[in-house]
């Protein structure tokens, strides 16, 4: 790792969680330039009143100044962040777990733009144009017309490229692109995987069989496109008999899915000429039919690791042939956010996960577990951010 290694606190297991506190760190970096660039972003793109530049001001203050607020007593999810903040609140931001601070960070923004207040702007996505500029791009436009020849190869060759374009779909998060800039689509390739259990994830599921599969979605646009084209594809060839689609229950990290972002990239793939719009009406209709469904679970927007999740999540992830977690976050939150040494087997970190798991994920953030210290080696004599740059990507199944 070229950059600074986020500064950390231990504990028991020996491995220390990520904070923000170390200048020049990713964690850092995140809390001290991403977010006030994405408050900018949002001022930009509403006419918000004055109540809600304010908001935003006295944010943005306490979080380079200030000590951790709780939320109103008045709010709606008052009490669950009381429980889950009640180590961190009077401290700096920066000395908060910086899962927990960039959870929080989130929820705050929402309170501050009027999300989950009674007046006229409830239920406004901040993110929301931005989400649908990037699906009326032509990025997204040239990866529907890239469907097209695929439909002529062989049934193999489909089921890689779309697992990978599902995967690499993850490097283009709005949030991502703040501070790194535009991902170009094409500048990566399947040599770029630091561990590719693909062939472990298409053997947990073999055509003709019933599998169920839960798919914890990431990314709105240009990531949930192909995550719909991979599980048209599961569909279509009897790898599943029914796909759980999970997306969050409000904005969340910028561009995360929610159920208003499934329906406009359904809308966008029903739409398109030629197989995307052949794809888009089979998975309209396996909507209709229950083989497709979208779901919501107010975890999926809690500050914690996976393994901490609550019964009735737990219960549906033991009921799935297989759980895909799509996504940086998503990663960080099954493993642990915190400084595993990159050799620890993923097998051991997602032991406690109720059934098989898959994670599709760029590299976004310094977490990393699962590698063979050869690779290891090699990524780190290659001298770039490679832990942090999107430019490296994996397939890892467990536990
Ligand atoms: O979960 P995603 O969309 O793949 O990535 C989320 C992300 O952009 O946000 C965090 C920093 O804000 C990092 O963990 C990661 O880079």
């Amino acid at each position: 790792m070229t950059e600074k290694t986020s500064r950390v606190s231990g504990d028991a297991t020996g491995a220390p969680v990520i904070l923000s506190n170390e200048p020049g760190s990713f964690a850092w970096g995140v809390l001290a330039k991403r977010h006030p660039a994405l408050i900018q972003q949002v001022r930009d793109a509403f006419p918000y009143g004055r109540r809600q530049h304010e908001a935003l001001d006295a944010l943005l203050d306490e979080i380079a100044n200030g000590v951790i607020e709780p939320l109103a007593p008045a709010d709606h999810d008052h009490e669950r962040w009381a429980d889950w903040g009640k180590e961190y609140f009077g401290h700096s931001w920066y000395d908060a777990p910086f899962l927990w601070a960039e959870g929080y960070f989130y929820r705050r923004l929402l309170g501050a733009v009027g999300y989950f207040g009674t007046g006229p702007w409830q239920g406004v996505d901040p993110f929301a144009p931005f989400k649908r500029a990037e699906l009326r791009g032509e990025a997204v436009e040239e990866e529907l017309r890239a469907l097209d020849p695929l439909a002529d190869a062989s049934v193999e060759e489909r089921a890689t490229a779309l697992l990978h374009a599902s995967l690499w779909g993850n490097r283009a998060d709005l949030g991502f692109s703040i501070s790194a800039g535009e991902p170009g689509p094409s500048d990566v390739t399947t040599s770029a995987l630091v561990a590719d259990d693909s062939a472990t994830l298409w053997q947990l599921l073999p055509a003709g069989t019933s599998a169920t599969v839960a798919v914890v979605a990431d990314n709105a646009g240009r990531e949930l496109i192909p995550d719909l084209v991979l599980i048209d594809h599961l569909l279509e060839h009897g790898r599943a008999e029914r796909v759980v689609l999970h997306v969050k229950p409000y904005p969340y990290y910028v561009s995360d899915a929610m159920t208003a972002d499934v329906v406009d990239c359904l809308r966008r793939l029903t739409e398109a000429p030629g197989e995307a719009g052949r794809i888009g009406g089979r998975l309209w209709e396996a909507m209709a039919a229950g083989s497709l469904e979208v779901r919501t679970h107010p975890f999926f927007c809690a500050p914690l690791p996976y393994e901490e999740m609550p019964e009735d999540l737990r219960v549906e992830f033991a009921s799935a042939t297989l759980t895909i977690l799509k996504g940086d976050l998503n990663y960080r939150r099954l493993v642990g956010d915190r400084l595993w040494h990159p050799t620890t087997p993923f097998a051991e970190r997602t032991a406690y996960f109720p059934g098989a798991v898959a994670a599709l994920r760029t590299l976004k953030s310094d977490v990393i577990v699962g590698l063979e210290q050869e690779t290891v080696d090699a990524l780190e004599l290659a001298g770039d951010a490679w832990r942090t740059s999107g430019t490296h990507a994996l397939i890892q199944v467990g536990p």
